[in-house]
């Protein structure tokens, strides 16, 4: 039977560092990914929101109108310089994710929607996918922390597989995401090797969950997981928790960095994901007599 993983793979994930400055970001996050590939990397990740500061505020002052595809220039700075990133560092290249402001002609300006956006594209700079966050990350936690992006965002609609032709497949969903597994189970039982979430947990949740889901999502399905953050800024209004890490099929952790800006580089070896099947075999000993199978269902299009 074909490898999930067809063969192994290089895996970066870029803590940047970001700024108010979105060209500076995108420079910033140039010398980051191309200092991934020189390092082997084929799959490189950057950040949820990585090219602007985290904040309900500042999503509509740094969105961008990707629809209709390709936009201009004008439309998305950041859609051409992730487009000729990819090409020219010749990897596969999930784009963090950025605000989004739907495009077309109907709605006025200020009244058109906003989206927490993750774009990927092939070695040769093409759009590959496109995920809008699924679940908005609103929550309250006295005392703690309260944060809503539904104040301003609309969530996007579908599960996001992506094909690597010589890898196998690849899901990604981002940070809030990942507290819901029915997303990642529907993923890997539709034979995902990896599942990536940019992510900013914050560190109130970030030093009790951020690993604890990673390494969940791994467990549950015995596949490899990436979570990559933005670096710690205490000077933002939003501080990230960090610690972008790479989980393997059996849980552990690969890699993981502090909360300062870094580049993580993880091999991911083909075989792997059989093994520890093998070892464990959930994917034969599963009751769908006794509960439903959640994979037959899943919506792939917006
Ligand atoms: N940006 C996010 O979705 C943050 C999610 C988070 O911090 C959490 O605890 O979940």
């Amino acid at each position: 039977m074909a490898q999930i993983l067809k063969q192994s793979v290089k895996l970066a994930l870029v803590q940047l560092a970001t700024t108010a400055d979105k060209s500076h970001n995108l420079s910033h996050a140039r010398t980051k990914v191309l200092e991934a590939t020189r390092q082997g990397a084929k799959i490189v990740v950057l950040p949820e929101c990585f090219n602007s500061p985290y904040g309900t505020k500042y999503f509509p002052q740094y969105a961008e109108t990707l629809l209709p595809s390709p936009p201009t220039r004008e439309q998305s700075p950041t859609f051409h310089a992730l487009s000729e990133l990819a090409k020219e560092a010749g990897c596969y290249l999930i784009g963090g994710s950025i605000p989004e402001r739907e495009g077309g002609d109907g709605a006025k300006e200020g009244d058109k929607k906003l989206y927490n956006t993750s774009l990927t594209f092939s070695p040769r700079g093409e759009l590959m996918a496109t995920h809008r966050k699924v679940h908005l990350f609103d929550i309250d936690i006295p005392g703690k922390i309260r944060f809503k992006e539904s104040e301003v965002l609309s969530p996007g609609n579908k599960i996001t597989l992506i094909d690597l032709p010589e890898y196998g497949k690849i899901a990604v969903a981002i940070c809030y995401d990942i507290r819901f597994p029915e997303l990642a189970t529907i993923a890997a039982r539709k034979g995902a090797f990896l599942l990536l979430y940019p992510g900013a947990f914050n560190l109130t949740t970030g030093a009790l969950h951020w690993e604890l889901q990673a390494r969940a999502r791994a467990m549950d399905n015995q596949v490899y997981v990436g979570l990559c953050s933005p670096a710690r800024d205490m000077e933002a209004e939003y501080h990230a928790w960090g610690h972008s890490m790479v989980v393997d099929p059996n849980a552990e952790v690969l890699g993981a960095l502090d909360e300062k800006e870094g580049v993580l580089v993880q091999e991911l070896q083909a075989g792997r994901i059989e093994e520890v099947r093998k070892g464990i075999p959930l994917y034969t000993q599963r009751r769908f007599d006794v509960y439903p199978d959640v994979s037959e269902g899943g919506r792939f299009e917006e």
